[in-house]
């Protein structure tokens, strides 16, 4: 059998094709027996699966012929216009994706040339970085902490460069978990207005705030202030389910408008009989059931920082997220978090160390742990293998 060399076949763009770490990092944990801290997987017990097999049944019994058959590229007529009346826009202003992961994608092949300058968080969201580097951006970042990305370092890093755009994730940021304030982010905005700055907002954890509400997201701020320069993306995958991989993009018409040209020749149409049944199930019950999984995560939020306040030693940092899925953990500088991993995994527990998340590097002492897919027992479990972990690797230093 004749053996093909496949890497001086791929293309180019091919070579700056990497793997996810999280993706990778899914397969070792589905090992019986470890306990993940791993992926942001949303919490299974909250799946609607009584009501999605009832809707789907029904979906396919009476509207067949529309769910199996070939849809609008820009998405189920009626799930666009829910989303718009939602967001208070126009159906026009709505792309229904696969996912945000293809949104996020598709922003790289409209926005991004070769060599492009792309300003975003250090640290910030890795499948972001993953669909951006393929097209070859030239990476600028400025540091997120637990009030978003740091103001000044933005200015500076705006004095000299024109960035195709800023991506940032201002609620709940993943990995770090920071919630940037009101005033912060008034103040990004007209940062981004002096200078003509496309702004992409993603604000997957959006609903998932502990407070009271939720803040107005840089996309509303925007529109009150007669700015078209934000592209908003969210999702359906942390209020209903992951696995339908149904998200939306809202912006100006002519965003959406070439997003929807790019999309025509990636996938066609996100599958149409998943865009229905998100449909339904946001028919009935839906605030409630933004109130009950609010609840869920407030609870698991809480039982992992009570137990890592029990289980972790001097020196180790860790945030105390308002709100989305995760705990950003700093390790005593020189610790390496990928030796930790590998000590973790011994004990059967997994998280995912923190330097993917850094488009230009850095992070060696820093992982991210998340809550959301534990019970409270595994998670308070699970914590006391990483702290069994962490004291051993620390009592070799
Ligand atoms: C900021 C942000 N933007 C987009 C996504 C992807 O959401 P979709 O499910 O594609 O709508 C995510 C989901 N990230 C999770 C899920 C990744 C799950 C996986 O790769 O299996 C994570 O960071 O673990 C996100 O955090």
């Amino acid at each position: 059998m004749k053996t093909l060399d496949w890497n001086t076949l791929f293309g180019e763009r091919a070579r700056r094709i990497q793997a996810s770490t999280i993706r990778e990092l899914l397969k070792l944990t589905q090992r019986p027996g470890v306990i993940s801290f791993a992926g942001g997987l949303p919490a299974p017990e909250l799946f609607p699966k009584g009501l999605a097999a009832e809707k789907a049944a029904a979906i396919l019994r009476d509207k067949g012929e529309v769910a199996l058959q070939y849809g609008p590229t820009e998405g189920y007529f009626p799930l666009r216009a829910w989303v718009a009346e939602w967001l208070g826009l126009s159906p026009e202003e709505v792309l229904i994706t696969t996912g945000s992961q293809q949104a996020l994608d598709l922003l790289g092949k409209v926005f991004l040339d070769e060599g492009s300058p792309l300003l975003l968080e250090a640290p910030s969201y890795m499948g972001a970085i993953q669909a951006f580097r393929p097209y070859g951006p030239r990476f600028l970042t400025v540091p997120a902490g637990e009030e978003g990305p740091d103001l000044e370092a933005l200015e500076e890093a705006l004095k000299g460069e024109r960035p195709r755009f800023l991506y940032l994730i201002p609620s709940f940021q993943n990995p770090s978990g920071g919630l940037m304030p009101l005033p912060a982010r008034k103040r990004l905005l007209e940062m981004a207005m002096a200078r003509g700055l496309v702004v992409v907002e993603d604000d997957a954890y959006r609903e998932l705030y502990f407070g009271e509400s939720r803040l107005p997201s840089l996309f509303e701020l925007a529109r009150e202030a007669g700015y078209p320069g934000v592209i908003y993306l969210s999702s359906f995958s942390k209020i209903l389910a992951p696995g339908l991989r149904v998200a939306f993009v809202a912006a100006h018409p002519e965003a959406i408008l070439k997003l929807t040209q790019a999309k025509q020749g990636a996938d066609l149409h996100s599958p149409v009989l998943n865009q229905m049944l998100v449909h339904a199930l946001v028919q009935e019950g839906f605030p409630e059931r933004l109130a009950l999984i609010r609840q869920t995560y407030r609870e698991k939020a809480e039982a992992m920082l009570s137990a890592l306040d029990r289980e972790m030693p001097a020196g180790v940092r860790y945030t105390r997220p308002k709100g989305g899925m995760f705990v950003w953990m700093t390790l005593p500088e020189g610790l390496s978090a990928e030796r930790l991993f590998q000590r973790a995994i011994e004990e059967n527990v997994a998280f995912v160390p923190g330097s993917p998340f850094f488009a230009e590097g850095g992070g060696e002492n820093t992982l991210r742990l998340s809550y959301a897919t534990m019970d409270r027992a595994r998670i308070e479990e699970g914590v006391r293998r990483l702290g069994r972990a962490l004291k051993g690797l620390l009592a070799l230093v």
